[in-house]
């Protein structure tokens, strides 16, 4: 009931209009505003940053509270039996006709005086009627008002989120509904919120407006029951790109350089190491250090010869590489200052720029137009190939000795494309860098020793160095390192630092930890495939990259150099049929050592022991993506190694068969059978497609797609590192070696992963609507399979 008194008007126990000034109070202060009305309902879909208005911190409420002083001393209310709805519609009004405010969708206003009032927190709001069944006045879009996000949050969390992991997800045994109150009633009438997929939307989007600063919100029905194939591609391309670009700057600089990975007093502070000869970004990063002392941001130059003694020297002091950067004329004061140039990050945890997630994430980043930060990844890599002699595993101290799988020419030919390509002087002018770039380090990387094999005249990872790689979990080594341990009766720790100082000489270990670095720059740390045996292997997977470089190289040549390349590194000259002649002589050397009809695989070649291993990878289909396979090579890898890698989210690592039985001392390995990657899956697509087989690329899509969604929507919205490919029900959970997958977020993911994002952006290229309807309604493939007419079966292969 409304009463009118000592120029009061009651609304409710906790709520009166001040009848002088008109203002809506609570207690003693006044209520803060809400900026949108239901009238300004535009798009359900935008990012955050519109959605809910820009950022604001604690204190700006109280600028918003005098400016809703102003507002209200302004507004006309002419009735003295003024109710709150009347109240919000006359602020709604106001706030229509100040244009310089910021509007959003959502309301600003702080509440917190609420959250401090103890008589609320003994009688929280608890006003609504009957369930709001008009569906027709939303026209299909209903809305949610959320009166107090934190409430509503810790509501949801508190009856939904029963195993306390700030998810809700299938193992959440809540009721599965929240009653939430509606926009067209004010709250008032409510609509049950249901089930896991949209509980866990509410808490996405309430956890996303909190950290806004939002203290109520309206909310679309549609931003939390969207199918989720959209949901994931509109947060990947809008939301996702963004949280895993990183791009240096003045203030930036020592939180990308803080290494969370080592765990030494050396480590404690942020370092930059900046090749010698690039004085003026040396310059930069001291004034960075200047500028904020409190960080202790160390930087050092890099000695002209890095070498592995030099590399494992700085092991205990690790420190960030110095990337490109881009120099700019200031044109009021015409002087020069540099600035960052944007490149992905693979994930949340990581702010170093990787070698083949690069390449990965270029591909998706692509799609969604985020071009600037992949040919901002391409300048890195010539930066690199430049001032680090190669592209790097990571750009850490403890990488410079470290390669990854090379990729460098097909990620400058499809950035060339988007920017213009042939039409584009400064495209071509790009292509140009970037292969004379790969031509480098084709030359000295991968065709020098020790990553050559003279004899095969083919390259396997074989990276130099010394020691044990600072980077992985502490505990990584201890069951290689605990017998010698036991031998120097010494701790392990203790072992470690004899063995990193040379004291003492085990060559065993030596051989263990050449391999182990070599099947780091394989990226496939790690596997049984590889384990002991790596720097020995030449794989088809790298042999592959290189004969996609040879030809890549050659149309360059031909379309771009009047057929002659003059390279001033090493004063040669050569031309197209100089690179294609190197691609049919690995061609032939593959085939000879690493082809296996009768298995129908390409199987690595160890050129130590000269023989030809057994190990079923799904890298067989890297010779497809190459282009190097021939038409009947590739029929029998479709028929024989297919079947034993294609399970139900795809396409697996490597065979069960391969991988071999597991048991305590022998664990799973990430990179083997039941997991299952993106870049595996993205180049098989790619190589099935170049060779015919595009249905079975649309299989392998389905199934992998699949499991992305079934994890997104089950979980949260996760969307990580790997899957377990044979885990109907939760393949997210993988449990082997690096504990963080990314799937331990916290009400939000912001990220996903770098290459799994990527993926599902190219997996939907594949995907015709009925396919795409079906993985919405999250359809296991098997069912989707089965239940295909005749004639679409033959889309799938089947
Ligand atoms: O720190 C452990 C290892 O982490 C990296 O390897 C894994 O993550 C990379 C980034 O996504 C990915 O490129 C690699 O394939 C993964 O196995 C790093 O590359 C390793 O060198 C490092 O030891
Ligand atoms: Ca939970």
């Amino acid at each position: 009931m409304t009463k009118s008194e000592n120029k009061i008007t009651i609304i409710s126990p906790l709520e009166t209009v001040d009848n002088n000034t008109n203002k809506y109070m609570i207690g003693n202060r006044p209520k803060p505003r809400r900026l949108s009305s239901l009238k300004d309902f535009k798009d359900p879909f935008m990012n955050p940053d519109k959605y809910y208005g820009p950022k604001t911190n604690p204190e700006d409420d109280d600028l918003e509270l005098h400016s809703d002083d102003e507002l209200a001393r302004q507004s006309t209310i002419k009735s003295k039996k003024y109710t709150k709805l009347d109240h919000i519609d006359d602020i709604k009004k106001s706030l229509k006709n100040k244009k310089t405010r910021t509007r959003t969708m959502s309301a600003i206003g702080g509440i917190s005086f609420y959250k401090k009032n103890e008589e609320f927190n003994q009688h929280p709001i608890r006003r609504r009627g009957s369930e709001d069944d008009v569906l027709l006045s939303g026209k299909g879009n209903r809305r949610f008002f959320i009166e107090d996000v934190n409430s509503t949050l810790k509501e949801l969390l508190l009856t939904e989120d029963t195993d306390s992991n700030y998810q809700i997800t299938i193992e959440d045994k809540g009721p599965k509904v929240l009653r939430i109150g509606t926009a067209n009633s004010d709250g008032y009438k409510y609509i049950n919120v249901r089930g896991t997929y949209m509980l866990s939307n509410l808490l996405q989007e309430l956890t996303i407006a909190k950290s806004f600063g939002r203290h109520q919100i309206f909310l679309d029905e549609a931003r939390i029951n969207e199918n989720p194939v959209s949901r994931l591609t509109r947060l990947i391309s809008t939301q996702f790109w963004d949280s895993l670009t990183r791009k240096v700057d003045l203030n930036n600089i020592a939180t990308l350089a803080k290494d969370t990975k080592i765990d030494a007093p050396g480590a404690k502070n942020p370092r930059i190491y900046v090749p010698y000869n690039c004085p003026e970004q040396f310059e930069f990063y001291v004034q960075a250090s200047q500028m904020n002392p409190s960080w202790k941001l160390e930087v050092e130059y890099l000695p002209k010869d890095i070498t592995p003694e030099y590399v494992q020297s700085i092991n205990g002091t690790p420190g960030l590489l110095a990337l490109a950067m881009e120099e700019h004329i200031d044109p009021s004061t015409g002087e020069k200052a540099l600035i960052g140039i944007p490149y992905a990050v693979p994930g949340g945890r990581f702010n170093e720029l990787y070698g083949w997630d690069s390449y990965m994430m270029t591909l998706g980043l692509l799609e969604s137009g985020k071009v600037d930060v992949a040919k901002g990844m391409v300048e890195h890599f010539i930066f690199e190939i430049e001032h680090y002699g190669k592209i790097l595993n990571a750009n850490r101290s403890y990488y410079l000795c470290r390669s990854q799988p090379p990729f460098l020419t097909d990620m400058a030919l499809v950035v060339f494309n988007k920017i213009g390509g042939d039409q584009n002087p400064d495209a071509i002018d790009f292509l140009r860098r970037a292969m004379k770039a790969a031509i480098k380090e084709y030359k000295t990387v991968w065709m020098a020793e020790p990553r050559l094999d003279p004899e095969t005249g083919l390259s396997c990872y074989h990276p130099d160095g010394k020691g044990i790689p600072p980077e992985t979990e502490s505990e990584h080594f201890d069951t290689i390192l605990a017998p010698y341990a036991m031998k120097y009766k010494v701790s392990i720790e203790e072992l470690k630092t004899l063995y990193n100082e040379e004291k003492v000489n085990e060559p065993a270990l030596d051989d263990f930890f050449l391999h182990d670095r070599a099947v780091r720059e394989s990226g496939h740390d790690t596997t049984y495939r590889f384990e002991g045996v790596c720097a020995y292997l030449a794989t088809a997977d790298l042999n592959s990259l290189l004969y996609k470089y040879e030809n890549d190289i050659a149309d360059f040549i031909s379309t771009y150099c009047d057929d002659k390349f003059y390279d001033d590194r090493d004063d040669t000259i050569t031309d197209s049929k100089h690179w294609r002649n190197l691609a049919e002589l690995r061609k032939s050397r593959i085939t000879k050592y690493m082809w296996d009809e009768e298995k129908g695989f390409f199987f690595d070649y160890n050129v130590k022991f000269k023989e030809r291993t057994s190990y079923e990878s799904a890298t067989s289909f890297w010779t497809l993506w190459a282009g190097l396979a021939t038409q009947e090579q590739a029929q029998i890898l479709v028929k024989k190694a297919l079947p034993k890698l294609e399970v139900l989210g795809g396409l697996v690592a490597c065979s069960e068969e391969s991988r071999g039985p597991i048991s305590v001392n022998r664990p799973p390995r990430q990179w083997d059978y039941p997991f299952g990657w993106a870049p595996h899956q993205i180049l098989a697509w790619k190589g099935l497609e170049n060779y015919g087989f595009t249905c079975i690329a649309n299989r392998l899509v389905y199934r992998w797609c699949y499991i992305m969604t079934k994890a997104f929507v089950d979980f949260n919205g996760i969307v990580v590192e790997k899957y377990d490919l044979t885990r109907a029900t939760d393949p997210h959970k993988v449990d082997a070696e690096y504990g963080n997958q990314g799937a331990d977020v916290k009400g939000v993911a912001r990220e996903g992963f770098g290459w799994v994002n990527a993926s599902y952006i190219l997996g939907l290229k594949y995907m015709n609507n009925h396919a795409r309807r079906a993985l919405g309604s999250c359809i296991p493939p098997i069912p989707f399979l089965n239940s295909l007419r005749t004639e679409e079966k033959s889309l799938y292969g089947l």
